[in-house]
């Protein structure tokens, strides 16, 4: 019956786990299946405008992009009393926006092999994405989200005297997964909304698509840049446009071979930045040389 809400049927709300713009995200319970969701809740686009199309846009691109495992999954959307409702994977490790923030907080930063993790994730969904013929457009820390997953790796029995007492060892498993698919649209597309200007390429101010999947890399290459404490991004100015000319700061804490990749991928010409595909085959994502 219409005036029951499907979301208070089929959800046990947690919590309230993000708000912005986009609307309210939710951690959830399925009732039936007892899985734990993220759930968005934003006001119902006017018929026919801009915002509709977007909100269908991610509904079209979540059921496109099916199953991978570096893209957050999508499981259902509907209306109900004036809100669009999506129910996606809830990733149980933040986004890297808030690691970026707590590593600042802690003065930590990631290694060299944590850096080249989360490169390899990612480019393997921009590679999943790109693939489709699709592109992301608001690839950016806070749109990246973590699963953390404990694996028990082994168990120690060293029998004292008074019997047996193990050890075990628990190993936490990280992947990193592009969330929030609001922005895509197809390589063809000439309809771009724009994402967030601190990781947009000047190519796309200038209204020029013709290389959308090397947009995508730009924005990646930034994301990365700010992992390894290269941020905060301006968002104007002079800094926004030295960064556009190809000046990065050096991040003192990694390898030349590694400040050289981002340079690449932030290139002036898109056609210099390396694809999600050379991206996987990088050396520097393969470093023991197993192609
Ligand atoms: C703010 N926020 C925090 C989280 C949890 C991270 O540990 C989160 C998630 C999502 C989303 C999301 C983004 C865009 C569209 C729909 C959703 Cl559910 C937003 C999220 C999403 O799709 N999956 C999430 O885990």
């Amino acid at each position: 019956d219409s005036n029951i809400s499907r979301y208070h049927q089929e959800f046990h709300e947690l919590g309230l786990i993000g708000t912005g713009e986009f609307g309210s995200v939710y951690k959830c319970i399925n009732r039936l299946d007892g899985c734990t969701y993220a759930v968005k809740k934003s006001i119902k686009p006017v018929a026919g405008s801009i915002n509709e199309k977007n909100a269908l846009n991610e509904v079209y691109a979540h059921a496109v992009l099916g199953k991978h495992q570096h893209v957050v999954r999508y499981y259902s959307a509907w209306a109900e009393d004036n809100h669009m409702i999506i129910q996606n994977e809830y990733c149980n490790g933040g986004s890297l926006a808030d690691t970026i923030l707590n590593l600042e907080k802690e003065k930590k930063h990631f290694t060299e092999i944590e850096i080249r993790q989360l490169l390899l994730h990612v480019a393997e969904g921009l590679r999943y994405i790109h693939s489709m013929q699709l592109v992301h457009m608001d690839i950016k820390p806070g749109n990246i989200f973590i699963s953390k997953e404990k694996r028990l790796l082994a168990v120690n029995y060293d029998s004292a005297d008074d019997g047996f007492d193990e050890e075990e060892t628990i190993e936490e498993e990280i992947t990193y997964k592009i969330g929030d698919l609001g922005h895509v649209t197809s390589v063809n597309n000439p309809q771009v909304e724009e994402g967030d200007c601190r990781y947009l390429p000047t190519e796309i101010l200038r209204e020029d698509f013709s290389h959308l999947p090397k947009a995508d890399i730009f924005a990646f290459g930034l994301t990365i840049y700010e992992a390894g404490g290269g941020g905060p991004l301006p968002k104007n100015g002079s800094e926004w446009h030295d960064i556009r000319n190809g000046k990065l700061k050096e991040l003192p804490h990694y390898s030349r071979d590694l400040n050289e990749l981002l340079k690449l991928m932030i290139h002036p010409n898109p056609e210099m930045r390396p694809s999600a595909v050379c991206l996987i085959q990088h050396r520097v994502l393969c470093p023991f040389g197993n192609k």
